[in-house]
């Protein structure tokens, strides 16, 4: 059995080889003839799979290993009889550390406290979800905004996009890209989103970037609209609006999702659910794959506030470091699939083990997602 997959995906040449042969390659493009004489296609974001590339050809399951799955045509795959399967949640937690670290950048920046403010979160799923329970056990009050979720009753207070707009201090989009039906969310924040927020707001696209109306954005930000932006995603990626970059307070290239342990739960959900296909399901275990971080351990001392918060987040992971490699190389092109693919080992907080003498600061922290423990110092 003869398994493709994208070179951009850890641990997959480890976990496919132990029911076929795997071969690695570029996911955008796919190099020509790849894909002859495969029998299984495992896929990130970047590659388009449609009709154009796999009619005729022998491949009979699909896995992506990403949350969104926009760039892969179900419909197409379900009528041509192919297997597919996504990795939904696979790197929800590194969006939310991604956000959190840009916020608290921000806050430090313009001098305020992110209990002083109101988020408004566009989409409450995998992300939304675990980014709202993060915010609350800071004390910060959230606003939710989830159509479907709304409709089809689920438990939670869910608001208009417009009520989020009026009242958040903080508006970030978490929702997949639908380019049209019920739910569409293209262009959801568009002109007269943007132009509707108050002044100071910050706007966050961590999704996909036809979420945000780009050229609408641009303009407002051209026309001295008070607002500070964050973006990790781009219309027309991977081709980069350098005057839009130039104008955001954080720009990064579409890497929020990409702590190793993200991006090693999507390979092991596509690989599970591919042996789950075959009729031979195998479970993986992720930390049997992880290697030991960095900085490994801390002791903390006291209580747990803003700012210490803020250097736990950052010795884990500091977004400004993204932001400064994605201006080195804007306007060159190429460079940013190279920044993605070349990605520097990242972590997620868990990894981080912090020995606390404060019990509510180990209890706050646990509960925000580092490996804290009470251990009273005598
Ligand atoms: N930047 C990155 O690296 C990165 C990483 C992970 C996910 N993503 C993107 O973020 C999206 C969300 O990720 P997730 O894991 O939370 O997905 P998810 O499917 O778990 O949650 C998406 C939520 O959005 C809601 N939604 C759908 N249409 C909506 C609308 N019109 N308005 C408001 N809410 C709507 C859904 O009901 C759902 O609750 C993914 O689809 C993916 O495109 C980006
Ligand atoms: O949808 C997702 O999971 C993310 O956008 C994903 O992490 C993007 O990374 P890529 O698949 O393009 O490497």
């Amino acid at each position: 059995m003869k398994i493709l997959v994208d070179e951009n995906m850890p641990y997959a040449r480890e976990l496919f080889s132990r029911i076929g042969e795997v071969t690695a390659v570029p996911g955008r493009p796919i190099p020509p003839g790849a894909l002859n004489d495969a029998d299984a296609l495992m896929v990130r974001s970047v590659t388009k799979v449609n009709a154009a590339l796999l009619d005729g050809k022998r491949i009979k399951f699909v896995g992506t290993a990403t949350a969104g799955t926009d760039h892969v045509d179900e419909a197409w795959l379900e009528q041509a009889g192919i297997g597919f399967s996504g990795a939904p949640g696979c790197n929800a937690i590194a969006v939310v550390e991604y956000v959190f670290s840009a916020l608290l950048m921000l806050a430090e920046r313009d001098g305020f406290s992110l209990r002083e403010r109101t988020v408004g979160i566009v989409g409450v799923g995998n992300v939304g979800s675990r980014l709202q329970a993060r915010l609350e056990t800071l004390g910060v009050r959230t606003l939710l905004c989830d159509p479907p979720r709304a409709d089809r009753g689920d438990e939670g207070d869910f608001l208009t996009l417009d009520a989020l707009a009026r009242e958040a201090d903080i508006l970030t989009f978490h929702t997949p890209l639908y380019k049209d039906g019920p739910y569409k969310t293209l262009h959801l924040a568009d002109d007269a989103l943007i132009s509707a927020l108050k002044p100071g707001t910050i706007l966050i696209n961590a999704c996909r970037g036809p979420v945000v109306d780009n050229a609408a954005l641009l303009k407002r930000l051209n026309a001295g609209q008070r607002l500070s932006t964050i973006l990790d995603v781009w219309e027309a990626e991977p081709d980069l609006n350098v005057a839009l970059l130039d104008k955001v307070d954080i720009g990064t290239a579409h890497i929020a999702g990409y702590t190793l342990e993200g991006k090693a739960r999507g390979t092991t959900q596509v690989f599970e659910a591919y042996t789950a296909f075959l009729g031979t399901p195998h479970q993986v275990a992720l930390d049997t794959l992880l290697p030991s971080p960095e900085v490994v351990r801390l002791a903390l001392h006291g209580a747990l506030d803003e700012t210490t918060l803020k250097r736990l987040v950052h010795l884990v992971y500091d977004v400004r470091r993204d932001d400064a490699l994605l201006r080195h190389v804007a306007a060159q092109p190429g460079e940013f699939d190279k920044l993605r693919k070349h990605y520097r080992e990242r972590r997620e907080w868990s990894s981080l083990y912090v020995q606390c003498d404060d019990a509510d600061a180990a209890q706050r922290l646990h509960r925000l997602g580092f490996s804290a423990v009470y251990h009273p110092i005598r």
